[in-house]
Parts: C-alpha cells; structure tokens; sequence
C-alpha cells in the first residue's frame, strides 16, 4: 500500500483521512498548522500528523488539501522532498495543474481531483484531471485510491470548472434544499427531529432511485407528480418563482468563481 500525506488536516483533509483509513490505508500522515487541529486528528483517528515537509519525505502519494490561496507556499516548503516517481493529487478549487507543475521540480507527476464530502461516508464524487507528467498508470493509481472513497470521472482539466460547480459544491445544494424541506415540514407543524429523518430519507431514497436505473429526473419526478395534485401544487410554486432558474444560474456561478480562483 503507498504511503499517503495529506498536506492540510481541514473538512476535506480530515474527510480523506477517514475515507482512507476505513479502506484499509495505514500508511497516512497528516501534515496541518493549526496546532488544536492537529491535536484534534490525532486524538480522533490516531494518526501521526507533522509538519508538510515531515510529511512529504518518502510519501508516495501527496493529497494537496489546503485552501487554493495557501498552495503556493505549500509546494514551495514541500519541494525539495518530494521523491521521483511520487503523484502530487491537489484537491484544491481552481487551482490549475500547470501551476502545481511550476511549483515542483520538472517532471514531478500531478494530478487534480475535485472532490466532495461525501466522500466522508464512501460516497464521494471525484472528477480527475491529469497534468503533462503524469503518466497512465499514475493517474489510474490516483483513481483506484479515490475510488475507495466514492465514484471517480476522469475529464480534462478544462471541464474541472464545471465539476466543481456540479459536484464539488454540490452537496451544500442539497442541503439547502434539505434546510427548506426541514423549515416547512415545522412550519406545518412537524417537530423538527421528525421533518429532519423526512427530509433526510426522501433524500436518501431520491438519490439511490436516481443511480439505481435507466430512469433520469424528470421521468422520476414525472412518476411522482399526480394531475392536479400536492406535488404539482409544489412545482408550479416553484417555477412561478423562479426557483429552476435561480438554482442553474447559481450553479453556473460557481463555476464562473472556480473559473476566476484559476485565474481564467
Ligand atoms: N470542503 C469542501 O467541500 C471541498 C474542498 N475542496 C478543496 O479542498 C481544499 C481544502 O478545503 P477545506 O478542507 O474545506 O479547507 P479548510 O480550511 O477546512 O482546511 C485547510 C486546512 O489546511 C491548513 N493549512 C493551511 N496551510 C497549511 C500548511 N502550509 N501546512 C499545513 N496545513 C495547512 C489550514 O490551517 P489554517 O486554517 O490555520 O490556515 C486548514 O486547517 C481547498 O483547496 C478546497 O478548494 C474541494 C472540494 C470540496
Ligand atoms: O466552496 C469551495 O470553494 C470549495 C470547493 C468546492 C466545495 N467547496
């Protein structure tokens, strides 16, 4: 099994940590600088965490997981350890391959994969985009590792915009759809721990309906949707709102933001 750094113990280091140590990875090592946090992952999941640069020597695998702004530092310290032959996976929005690529000695393989929490629960989605130096046996190597973690979808860089719009931010759509479901289930007069398991298990199943057949969404919603009924009396609300429109064009948002984080 490689040995695995991740450089930044935050939501989605800490995220990784978990998904990887739950698939059997022992070999991990954390490298965050926010000492209550560091003392919190070591508390929680007993592993080593050290500085970036501890972290880096000898690791195989180097999931870049801190903020977009922070990795340029980040890859400065960590340079001079990086062994040949290691894959540096940065996580991080926006931030483009080439960059990374700049910030290392030639040659050193990249790859970028956006990720989302999900993965937490073995339920991720990642999109991976190889750099010029990675090679195919790297990047599928990359993706074997994430997959432990949830489903992979390998597409070029230039759609990682997009992927992070979609997937990457997406689970907080969802559960701001879930926030609303929760509000008005009270607002009927549901206790709130009983709109919450409605809203989480509607979600649940809508999710596994979705990835359990041929069917899309609008056939799935169409079968929900009775002539004249409740959940027409929903979707007419909406759409006299705006509500479709608003959710596509702040998604698209997103991937503008993404777009802008890289400098495009
Ligand atoms: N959260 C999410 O759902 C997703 C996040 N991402 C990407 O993942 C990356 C991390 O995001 P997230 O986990 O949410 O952010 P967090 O701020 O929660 O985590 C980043 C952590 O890294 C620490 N850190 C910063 N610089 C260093 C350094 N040089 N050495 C060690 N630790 C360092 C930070 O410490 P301090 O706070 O003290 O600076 C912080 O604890 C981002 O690039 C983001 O774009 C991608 C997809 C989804
Ligand atoms: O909000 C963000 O910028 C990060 C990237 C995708 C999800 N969280």
């Amino acid at each position: 099994m490689p040995r695995i750094a991740i450089l930044g113990g935050g939501v989605m280091g800490e995220t990784l940590l978990s998904a990887l140590v739950a698939a059997g990875h022992r070999d991990v090592v954390v490298a965050e600088k926010f000492t209550e946090r560091a003392e919190a992952l070591r508390a929680e999941h007993g592993v080593e965490v050290v500085d970036p640069r501890a972290a880096s020597r000898g690791a195989d695998v180097l999931l870049v997981a801190v903020k977009p702004q922070d990795v340029p530092d980040l890859l400065a310290e960590v340079r001079p350890e990086i062994a040949p032959g290691a894959v540096v996976v940065s996580l991080a929005a926006g931030v483009r391959t080439t960059v990374i690529e700049d910030a290392l000695e030639p040659g050193v393989a990249v790859v970028r994969a956006m990720p989302n929490t999900p993965a937490l629960v073995g339920e991720g989605m990642f999109g991976v985009s190889a750099g010029a130096s990675a090679g195919d046996d790297q990047v599928a190597g990359v993706v074997a590792l994430l997959a432990t973690a949830g489903d992979v979808a390998v597409v070029d860089e230039a759609h990682q915009d997009a992927v992070t719009a979609v997937s990457g931010s997406g689970p907080a759509y969802v559960f701001y759809l879930a926030e609303a479901m929760v509000e008005a289930g009270t607002a009927e007069g549901l206790d709130e721990d009983v709109a919450r398991r409605l809203a989480a298990q509607t979600l649940t199943g809508a999710a596994a309906l979705l990835t359990s057949g041929d069917e899309g969404p609008a056939e799935l919603r169409r079968k929900v949707t009775s002539p004249n009924g409740t959940t027409a009396a929903a979707i007419e609300s909406f759409d006299a709102a705006g509500v479709r429109g608003a959710l596509v064009a702040g998604i698209r948002a997103a991937a503008r933001r993404s777009a802008e984080l890289s400098g495009s």
